[in-house]
């Protein structure tokens, strides 16, 4: 039910067809899963094995790298900071801005284990075309320019914001929840999602029902972010998912956001308003939106952060 898309021949003679897989995907859930996308597989099990071996040292070492009130870069972990900052999650995690690259806090990038800091760069760049192809692909099939999503997304820096995080699940003691990190629609643009090939937990909400997501080898997740429904005036949805911890097993995940500056104003295109299809969304910026509705309402409101926009 939840489409698998292969990107080989996506810049080929394939694309028509490929184009209109993501399309409609984007259309019904703002969910999907790509293979064959260019990120070598390779890279995406390093990505994958330094965060492992990052988590597993020590609390005092991995500290070292920790966020501050004022920083949300760095490494976080359970409770570490009450009621203020709420993405803190049930879990351990560390957050990292890519680009701008001004804002990249390298020295909260772990030393230890030594590949860490060369892996994560190398990954910037490769996850950000990737993010970059399928912005066009869904720019193209709005009828517009085929950079105008990635143009909005950036706005007048011409610099969007990419992050990654880790969701580090540690396992879930019997008789409690398996739900770590509870529902939302991810914030901003579009979002690569590495799974954890060996334990599965990803959920998404489709008719009321949750689905847990089942990996595709060396496959990413996509999910469609609340800026781009916002951009495309409703045409593509966001989609509500949650992650679970397992009753048995660690779990990692590492999402890799491709969002708007913070001083983009992001408003439903011009070329999709006009009388018979008014703008369904108010102009905010994504400062605002970040701050003010996602961090406020807090990890778990499902699709309520978008609702405050609806005009
Ligand atoms: O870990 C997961 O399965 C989901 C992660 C997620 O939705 C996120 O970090 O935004
Ligand atoms: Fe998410």
């Amino acid at each position: 039910m939840v489409p698998v898309i292969d990107l080989a021949g996506l810049e080929g003679l394939g694309r028509a067809a490929i184009a209109k897989e993501i399309v409609r995907a984007s259309e019904l859930f703002g969910f999907f899963q790509v293979v064959n996308h260019g990120v070598s597989p390779n890279l995406m099990n390093k990505v994958r094995s330094v965060s492992r071996d990052f988590f597993h040292l020590s609390h005092e070492e991995k500290s070292g790298y920790a966020k501050t009130p004022e920083n949300v870069q760095g490494y976080g972990y359970r409770n570490m900071d009450s009621g203020e900052n709420k993405l803190t999650l049930a879990a351990n995690d560390y957050f990292y801005f890519l680009i701008p690259v001004s804002r990249r806090r390298e020295d909260l990038w772990p030393r230890n284990p030594p590949e860490f800091r060369e892996t994560m760069r190398q990954y910037a760049t490769e996850a950000r075309v990737l993010a970059e192809r399928l912005l066009d692909v869904m720019s193209e099939a709005l009828g517009l320019s085929q950079t105008i999503l990635r143009e909005k997304l950036a706005g007048p820096s011409g610099e969007p914001v990419n992050t990654i995080r880790a969701n580090f699940y540690v396992p879930v003691q019997s008789g409690d929840d398996l739900v770590a990190l509870g529902t939302h629609s991810d914030p901003g643009g579009i979002t690569l999602l590495l799974q954890d090939d060996e334990a599965p937990g990803t959920q998404i909400k489709i008719n009321d029902q949750w689905i847990t997501v089942q990996p595709a080898s060396n496959g990413f997740c996509v999910n469609v972010g609340d800026q781009i429904e916002i951009l495309s005036n409703g045409r593509y949805k966001s989609i509500e998912h949650r992650g679970l911890g397992d009753r048995d097993r660690e779990r990692i995940t590492i999402p890799f956001f491709y969002n708007p500056a913070f001083e983009s104003i992001i408003a439903p295109l011009d070329e999709l308003v006009d009388e018979s299809h008014p703008a369904l969304y108010a102009p905010a910026s994504y400062e605002h939106y970040f701050f003010n509705v996602f961090m406020k309402r807090g990890v778990g409101a499902g699709k309520q952060y978008i609702q405050e926009t609806r005009v």
